[in-house]
């Protein structure tokens, strides 16, 4: 902000922050209901199990916190832990049974899995109906083709698209740029994005001048995995900004060592956005509300079905 003399001594914040964790919480209520009512149609509730490999803190801690999620909406939660070390075919072995298990609406397997797994194999060996992540190709194929409905959208893209449209973001027609192209979040956000009628842009690490090309954004979703990197000058004026970076960066106040970043440096933007996420709070709980609506949304499928 300009002052007095004229000297930019800092910037104004404008940007309405979106609170994912209020956002969060009240659909969270809308899926207890349901579930609620499921158990008094059907006499049955939804059922999600999740596989942990190894013992990765951060992974640990996502898995508590789904697990725990799922307590709070009333769905039914499937855990296996297996060892760092646990062969491929003893992990096929457990998706296999959950696959056939009729109690269990939704598998996730948490990644990332050791390196001597292959994670694909793995993924491509949940039972389609089953995959909450909606990380099978089929699932991501079907978001990509027009005229097709995926089963399952994946969750983190899924929870994106969701604050903006709570929060009076609107979709169609605007220009979009998504900064990565992982298969977890960059590909199937642009997907989801073009689904809604944005016009889409996708920057990975081999773009040029990604500064100028988000500079055109009327939406940006940082998924990059580096801390504070999209910086404020980037930011259109009036953009939206949904930051899914989850980065750790070590901070010794903290208990467990480390502070949580998002990918944009979250000060300088919101001097420029219209609205903005914050890490931690916005899109992280959004990931796990998505995760419960899909299993939800599966169970109900297969019990109105049966
Ligand atoms: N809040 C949530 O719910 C979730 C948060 N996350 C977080 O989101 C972030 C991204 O996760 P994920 O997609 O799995 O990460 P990946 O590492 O799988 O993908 C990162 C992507 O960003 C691109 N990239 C890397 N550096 C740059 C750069 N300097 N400029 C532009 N693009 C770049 C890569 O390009 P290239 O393809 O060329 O390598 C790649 O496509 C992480 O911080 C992760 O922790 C992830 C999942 C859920
Ligand atoms: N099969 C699979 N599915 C996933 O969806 C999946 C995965 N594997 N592997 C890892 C990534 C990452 N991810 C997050 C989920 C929630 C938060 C989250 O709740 N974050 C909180 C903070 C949590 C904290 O404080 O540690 C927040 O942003 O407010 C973050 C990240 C899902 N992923
Ligand atoms: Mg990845």
């Amino acid at each position: 902000m300009a002052a007095a003399d004229g000297v930019v001594t800092s910037a104004a914040q404008q940007a309405k922050v979106i609170d994912g964790k209020a956002i969060s919480a009240e659909i969270r209520l809308e899926l207890a209901e349901q579930v609620k009512q499921l158990q008094q149609t059907c006499g049955k509730v939804p059922g999600l199990a999740v596989v942990l490999v190894g013992t990765r803190g951060d992974s640990e801690t996502y898995v508590r916190s789904k697990r725990k999620a799922c307590e709070e909406v009333g769905i039914a939660s499937y855990a296996t832990d297996l060892p760092e070390d646990v062969c491929e075919d003893d992990l096929l072995q457990v998706v296999a049974q959950y696959n056939a298990d009729p109690n269990v609406h939704g598998i996730l397997v948490q990644l990332p899995l050791p390196g001597h797994i292959n994670e694909r194999r793995i993924l491509d060996a949940i039972s389609i109906d089953k995959d909450v992540d909606g990380f099978h190709p089929a699932n991501i194929g079907a978001l990509a083709m027009r005229g097709r409905t995926p089963l399952f959208v994946s969750c983190t893209p899924k929870g994106c698209v969701e604050l903006l449209e709570r929060s009076g973001v609107q979709i169609s027609g605007k220009r979009a740029v998504v900064i990565g192209r992982s298969n977890i979040v960059g590909t199937p956000a642009a997907l989801l994005l073009q689904q809604r009628d944005a016009t889409v842009t996708v920057v990975h690490s081999r773009t040029r001048d990604a500064a100028s090309i988000v500079a055109e954004a009327d939406i940006v979703i940082a998924a990059m995995g580096k801390p504070e990197s999209v910086r404020g000058s980037w930011i259109k004026a009036g953009a939206a900004v949904i930051d899914v970076g989850t980065n750790p960066v070590p901070d010794a106040t903290k208990k467990r060592g480390y502070r949580l970043v998002g990918d944009v440096a979250f000060h300088e933007a919101a001097a420029h956005a219209s609205h903005i996420t914050p890490v931690p709070g916005g899109v992280g709980p959004m990931t796990i509300t998505m995760l419960l609506s899909n299993t939800v949304d599966s169970a109900k499928r297969a019990l109105h079905a049966s």
